[in-house]
């Protein structure tokens, strides 16, 4: 029998960067060095009365919760079996205007799994309505059960997902908890600083939901393969392609090093909706699939950084379009395979090097005999060199001349290890690795407190403020919260 589930759930997944081995990892011969942040996404799930529903004038804490008599459209055609009292799912993102979402659960015929409905105007959130979806068909399998009660969802975010300049001051976050920020405009105008936002909100929401329907809050730990699992499933729908998953790895087990798995684990899941969709993706989650066996690996997870070593990012205000950029050198390396592979091969080389200084670094503290990581900053130029042959060889922006002024300008700073254009690269946040001293950052904040970029770039793309986030390196992945942290958001 499943176990009675409890009345509130709470958890948070964390943001990632991956140091090394952007576009490799997408090829299970090659890896990634992925870092978890200490920016986290947090998801508080609490069971509704059941038949009570919460509406614009009702009994919840936030008052701007969307009416309940708004309508509600059911697609034609759907297969979708009528229920007389419809369970409801709302979800709330209270840091920003207007972020509800408030859900009918419905069920498709012939095991297709569960759906749910938005039944509130205003715009959808696809990685909420996948997760909650997913999530919800996998429960109800397990649990062999048709009734999930109703539920209220909130998520709340650390800071520096978002970019400062959307951070309300006014009156209504003043009264609040300062653990998280009242960013003062609707979702769709924050400025995203890219660190895996939808990756650790996926992880963090199908988990809390698991969890709170079919497992203990003990369980977190030895749940977690299939809360990847799911979690992996339930991203890649949302997104529309299957990416590496490097960032959900992240989000569930924390700092690995990454191995993808292979794509055809999720391509025989296929669509919610379709005959056997819970059957498969029950099959997805437990590794149940013989054909498929899921081949993820995630070594030394929960990597620490050496003593005396800290990461930093630096926000460039701008922003890339990954999946346009990762074609691009998917289809020169195809045209390209034998110089490609030598190119790969380096970088894998160079950046395994780096990978095991940093972990013997960690493991022998006192190896660090010069103080300044010596090594681990030749090596991080390397892969530099590396990037840019490739940014040259593909014409694709990965490390463009902006960046590489902005790199080396930061790594002329006293102690400043070095520095790399993580994930894809293009114009987006950097990344570096420096002795961790607050010194090191107020002369980083002086170098870049009226940084601008000098050279002309090669893409003619630009950098516009450049600023450290608040955002550390996490080790941890997807972990248990205590409640009191969100006083006055739940
Ligand atoms: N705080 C939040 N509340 C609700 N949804 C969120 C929140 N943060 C992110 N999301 C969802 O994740 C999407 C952003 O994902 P994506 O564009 O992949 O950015 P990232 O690179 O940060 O993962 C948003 O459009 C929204 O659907
Ligand atoms: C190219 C990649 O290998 C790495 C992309 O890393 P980013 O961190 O740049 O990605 P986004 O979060 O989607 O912006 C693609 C992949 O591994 O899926």
């Amino acid at each position: 029998m499943a176990p009675q589930p409890s009345s509130v759930t709470a958890l948070s997944a964390p943001g990632k960067v991956l140091l090394t081995g952007g576009y490799l990892v997408l090829d299970r011969n090659y890896t990634g060095t992925v870092f978890a942040l200490d920016a986290r996404i947090h998801i508080v799930v609490q069971q509704l009365r059941r038949g009570h529903r919460r509406g614009a004038s009702g009994s919840g804490p936030d008052p701007k919760a969307p009416s309940s008599n708004e309508a509600q459209t059911i697609p034609e055609g759907s297969a979708v079996d009528e229920q007389d009292t419809e369970d409801t799912v709302v979800v709330r993102s209270p840091q920003f205007v207007d972020a509800v979402w408030e859900y009918g659960v419905q069920r498709y015929e012939n095991g297709g799994g569960v759906k749910v409905v938005q039944k509130n105007t205003g715009p959808r959130n696809s990685f909420v309505e996948t997760s909650l979806s997913y999530a919800l068909t996998y429960i109800s399998y397990v649990a062999d059960s048709k009734d999930f009660g109703s539920l209220s969802v909130t998520i709340l975010a650390d800071n520096d997902y978002y970019s400062e300049t959307a951070t309300s001051t006014g009156p209504a976050s003043q009264d609040r908890s300062a653990r998280f920020v009242d960013f003062g405009v609707p979702l769709q105008e924050a400025h995203k600083t890219g660190l895996g936002s939808s990756a650790a909100l996926v992880t963090a929401l199908v988990s809390a939901l698991v969890i709170h329907r079919t497992m203990q809050a003990e369980d977190l730990g030895t749940g977690r393969d299939k809360l990847h699992n799911l979690a992996q499933a339930a991203h890649c729908s949302a997104q529309g392609k299957v990416g590496s998953g490097f960032d959900v790895a992240a989000a569930v087990y924390g700092s690995c090093l990454y191995k993808r798995f292979s794509p055809a684990i999720l391509e025989a899941v296929g669509d919610v909706g379709t005959a056997g969709f819970e059957e498969r993706l029950f099959a997805v989650v437990e590794d149940a699939d013989t054909q498929h066996p899921w081949d993820t690996e995630c070594v030394d997870f929960g990597m620490q950084l050496p003593r005396g070593m800290q990461m930093v990012l630096c926000d460039v205000d701008c922003g890339s379009q990954t999946p346009s950029m990762v074609k691009k050198v998917l289809q020169w390396r195809n045209e390209n395979r034998s110089e490609a592979d030598i190119l790969w091969a380096s970088l894998q080389n160079n950046n395994e090097r780096l990978r095991q200084e940093l972990k013997r670094l960690a493991q022998h503290p006192d190896a660090n005999t010069d103080g300044n990581f010596a090594e681990v900053r030749a090596l991080i130029q390397r892969t530099r060199h590396h990037i840019r042959t490739m940014t040259r060889r593909t014409g694709v922006p990965i490390e463009p001349s902006v960046q590489t002024e902005l790199l080396d300008s930061v790594s002329e700073v006293d102690g400043v290890i070095g520095g790399l254009v993580p994930g894809a690269g293009g114009y987006d946040a950097i990344v570096l690795l420096i002795r961790d001293d607050p010194t090191v950052v107020a002369r980083l904040n002086e170098r870049l407190v009226d940084y601008k970029s000098s050279v002309e770039d090669d893409f003619g793309g630009q950098i516009g403020n450049v600023r450290l986030l608040g955002v550390r390196h996490g080790s941890e992945g997807v972990k248990n919260e205590v409640l009191e942290q969100y006083a006055g958001w739940v």
